[in-house]
């Protein structure tokens, strides 16, 4: 579903060439649920811009459902969504519902499919409240369970998410993960999650690949990731031990 081949990307800054990302490969599974770590400044948002082809690869090749992103970009659009937790997606002024009727028509997205798909997960993140209300008085919370609807509505075989659980209260995180979770399991969509909260990690990704200085650094299970690291017990340890011993 998701394959990188020797992928690099640079960026020039003044006389210097910045190496976000470099001779990055990997494959993800339909199905799959990955968790994508590094620490700040890794290049997984650079990653993560060329699946969804806003970014070209300076170098090696990405494939998403089998398209070249940067090239394809409208017809990968229907095939993928995307939530930065960062930034909304959504319209500032315009009520929630009527940002996914915009969404509707931007993906040509049939009515009778949208509705059903729109009442499916307006129960299951519980929208009824505020789906009138207009996005920017939203809180975080809501806010991000409208980006995440926003990104599933025409039905994607892929997820990627960047941060989508930053800034949440305890509660909003477990059911954003109990959702993502149900969804990976019932309807078999391909998961990329990238989070600094490694509670997401623990309890959603069975797989996890780690980047640094814009190379992949590890791509194991989690239980390989635990016993990477002898001697540390917790999740932290071990990702704290992994990001300061490959610097
Ligand atoms: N548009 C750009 N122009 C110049 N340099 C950039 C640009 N985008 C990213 N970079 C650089 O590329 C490197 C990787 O950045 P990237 O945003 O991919 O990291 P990240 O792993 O997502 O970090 P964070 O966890 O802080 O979000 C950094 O050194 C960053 O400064």
């Amino acid at each position: 579903m998701i394959e990188l081949d020797r992928a690099g990307r640079t960026f020039k800054v003044k006389r210097a060439t910045v190496h976000a990302v470099q001779d990055l490969s990997f494959s993800i599974a339909p199905g799959e649920f990955v968790g994508y770590l590094g620490p700040n400044g890794a290049g997984k948002s650079t990653t993560i811009k060329m699946l969804c082809g806003i970014l070209t690869p300076s170098s090696g090749t990405v494939r998403v459902a089998g398209l070249d992103p940067s090239r394809r970009r409208t017809t990968l659009a229907r095939r993928i969504g995307v939530v930065f937790g960062q930034r909304t997606t959504l319209w500032w002024d315009l009520p929630l519902r009527d940002s996914f009727d915009l969404i509707r028509l931007l993906y040509k997205v049939d009515r009778k499919v949208f509705d059903a798909r729109l009442a499916e997960l307006a129960e299951t993140l519980d929208l009824g409240a505020f789906l009138r209300t207009p996005v920017r008085q939203l809180s975080l919370g809501q806010r991000m369970r409208g980006d995440l609807t926003a990104a599933l509505l025409h039905d994607p075989d892929v997820l990627v998410l960047d941060e989508p659980t930053i800034g949440l209260d305890v509660v909003s995180k477990a059911s954003i993960r109990a959702f993502l979770a149900r969804l990976n399991a019932e309807r078999g969509t391909t998961v990329l999650l990238t989070t600094h909260d490694l509670g997401d990690i623990e309890r959603l990704c069975r797989r996890v690949m780690l980047i640094d200085h814009g190379r992949l650094a590890f791509d194991g299970t989690l239980e390989e990731l635990m016993a990477s690291a002898p001697g540390h017990a917790t999740i932290e340890e071990v990702v704290t031990h992994l990001y300061t011993s490959e610097r």
